[in-house]
């Protein structure tokens, strides 16, 4: 039998996750859909035999035939749901950040860690992009030798009109975080940020772009350019500099054409066309993780790990100084 999904925030993520769950992924089903805005779910649900409607997260995670939630709501509306699924034992897939701040990740972390079990999967989606697979198991056989160095950028079009200069870290370079920690097997231990004079064509009073750097356990430094109003397109690249050699991701492989003196390759649009794919990819494993009892992906942990960075990085982008990560140690539910 399918799995039945309540989807909760059907914006731009969520009704791309219920065309994905519907038509996409196969073994599972949207059996509900919320969100504050009735006629936003209502559309997200047309057409899709036995889904039920709500505004409110609990009712549709009340819904029958609701065995799994994938929560993509604003980032301050996360934990309220996150904890709805625990109160009914339903295993969640959650967009990041799991919460905008590390007090509400590290609550989030601490109620999964009273029901003893886990059942937060972080939505950190580049795990499961094939660019990001081969970076990682290139990285892990060590052919190259040590990396040294990672070179990141990180371009959007442009933001949404609620975006924050925060924003910049806890929403976009959250994913650098993750991606950090995933790629090397190493802790984030502080965080600069540098800050250049704003775009022309970022909103009054938006920071964009910004340079944050990273610096690792194992002793490794990361700088990520930060561009959210870069105005061409989305670009995702990460160059590993090792010891014996490099290793680069994220320059396109699509359709090359040349003419009138110039070769041309189309640049995405936005993250659903750069990362189709991984989505398809994340979502699937995680169906097919809870069909066999199992919860995959990023964890509670590491949620809460990067919202620790990111926290470190709104404080260096406030002092212009150099702000150490603390970690805790690592609960062993999430060894
Ligand atoms: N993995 C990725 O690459 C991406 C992840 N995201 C994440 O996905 C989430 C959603 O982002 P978008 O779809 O871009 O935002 P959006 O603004 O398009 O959609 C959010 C939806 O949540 C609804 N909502 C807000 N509070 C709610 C509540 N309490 N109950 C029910 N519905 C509620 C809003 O009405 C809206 O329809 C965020 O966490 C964001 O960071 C967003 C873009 C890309
Ligand atoms: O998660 C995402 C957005 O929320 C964020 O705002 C963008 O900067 C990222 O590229 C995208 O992947």
């Amino acid at each position: 039998m399918s799995l039945g999904i309540a989807v909760i925030g059907t914006g731009r993520m969520g009704a791309d996750h219920v065309r994905r769950i519907d038509s996409v992924i196969g073994g599972a089903r949207v059996a509900a859909v919320a969100d504050l805005d009735a006629d936003r779910a209502r559309e997200a649900a047309a057409g899709i035999e036995g889904c039920s409607v709500h505004t409110d997260p609990a009712a549709a995670m009340d819904a029958p035939g609701v065995a799994a939630v994938l929560i993509a709501s604003s980032g301050p509306a996360h934990e309220a749901a996150l904890l709805e699924a625990f109160a009914r034992g339903l295993p969640v897939l959650c967009e990041k950040p799991l919460t905008p701040d590390p007090a509400g990740t590290l609550r989030v972390m601490e109620a999964e860690l009273r029901l003893g079990r886990r059942l937060v999967t972080v939505g950190f989606m580049r795990r499961y992009d094939s660019e990001y697979q081969e970076l990682q198991r290139t990285l892990e056989q060590g052919e190259l030798g040590r990396a040294l160095m990672l070179h990141c950028r990180h371009r959007n079009a442009q933001s949404p009109p609620f975006f924050t200069t925060e924003m910049l870290i806890r929403d976009s370079v959250v994913h650098e975080a993750d991606a950090t920690r995933w790629l090397l097997g190493q802790e984030v231990t502080a965080v600069q940020v540098l800050r250049p004079r704003p775009s022309s064509g970022a909103p009054q009073g938006l920071g964009d772009p910004q340079l944050v750097l990273f610096e690792t356990s194992g002793g490794v430094v990361v700088d990520v350019e930060i561009f959210v109003n870069c105005g061409f397109g989305y670009e995702v690249h990460c160059e590993a500099v090792c010891e014996r050699g490099t290793a680069s991701i994220g320059a396109g492989s699509g359709l090359v054409t040349r003419g009138a003196g110039r070769a041309a390759r189309a640049i995405p649009e936005d993250f659903t066309v750069r990362f189709a794919e991984a989505y398809d990819r994340e979502v699937r494993a995680w169906v097919d993780g809870i069909r066999r009892g199992r919860v995959e992906g990023a964890s509670a942990w590491d949620g809460y790990a990067a919202a620790l960075v990111c926290e470190a990085g709104v404080r260096a982008q406030e002092c212009g100084e150099r702000v150490g990560v603390e970690l805790p140690e690592r609960p062993a539910l999430y060894a």
